[in-house]
């Protein structure tokens, strides 16, 4: 369960976010939506341990935050979360495999199991025959399906997507959200959408908008 109870955070004495409070629990999978600067990007890059608030509390399966030095956040981030973010880091030396295997080998797992997990979620988003494919032939919606079979591969309890279809087509768009939301609900993982677009927030569960006051539904 991700619980997030009055969470604050200000740059240079302004207050971006001034208390924000949500709750989710396994197998669900919510939208964020809300006006361009309003601080949806500052949200998630909290909820990923890569900034910290001011105030407030975040916990993610009874670990608080704030009760993490930077090397426990770190691996809090590889072994529980996700990432699936627009521009996506799949690396262009390495095959389609080596990049989803990627946070397996980061856990320390590497090898033909290791190997066989990737394939089993490039076969998930449809790509089983291009395993060993670069990925400068694939194209773009083809690349945000690798980038999330690499966000799914190691099991991840929480999957932050940040506009994941930015630059696709609608219906390459469309594919994408539905993998995502039927990849999250099946392995009963969390999921936390940012988006602009009203198409895509309905792909989840529920939508909340974010606004100065907070989160509400
Ligand atoms: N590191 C930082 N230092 C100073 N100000 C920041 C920093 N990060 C974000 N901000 C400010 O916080 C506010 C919220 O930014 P954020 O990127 O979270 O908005 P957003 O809702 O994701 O916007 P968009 O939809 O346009 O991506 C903005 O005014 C931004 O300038």
């Amino acid at each position: 369960m991700l619980e997030i109870s009055d969470l604050q955070r200000r740059f240079d004495g302004r207050p971006v976010l001034r208390s924000v409070s949500m709750r989710l629990e396994p197998g669900e999978y919510v939208a964020i939506t809300g006006e361009s600067g309003v601080g949806k990007s500052t949200l998630l890059n909290l909820i990923a341990g890569l900034d910290r608030p001011d105030g407030g509390r975040l916990a993610l399966d009874g670990a608080d935050y704030g009760d993490l030095d930077e090397d426990s956040l770190t691996r809090l981030r590889r072994d529980k979360l996700g990432f699936v973010f627009q521009a996506f880091h799949i690396l262009p030396h390495l095959t389609l495999r080596q990049n989803v295997v990627l946070p397996l080998w980061l856990k320390g797992r590497k090898g033909p199991q290791a190997d066989r997990e990737a394939d089993r979620l490039l076969d998930a988003v449809g790509l089983a025959d291009r395993a060993d494919s670069w990925p400068r032939e694939l194209s773009g919606g083809e690349m945000q399906r690798v980038a999330i079979a690499r966000a799914l591969v190691h099991a991840p309890r929480l999957i932050l997507a940040d506009e994941p279809t930015g630059n696709l087509d609608p219906s390459n768009a469309a594919k994408v959200l539905t993998l995502l939301a039927e990849r999250i609900r099946a392995s009963g993982a969390m999921g936390i959408l940012v988006t602009h677009s009203p198409e895509a927030a309905r792909s989840a569960d529920r939508v909340l908008h974010l606004t100065p006051e907070g989160l509400s539904a």
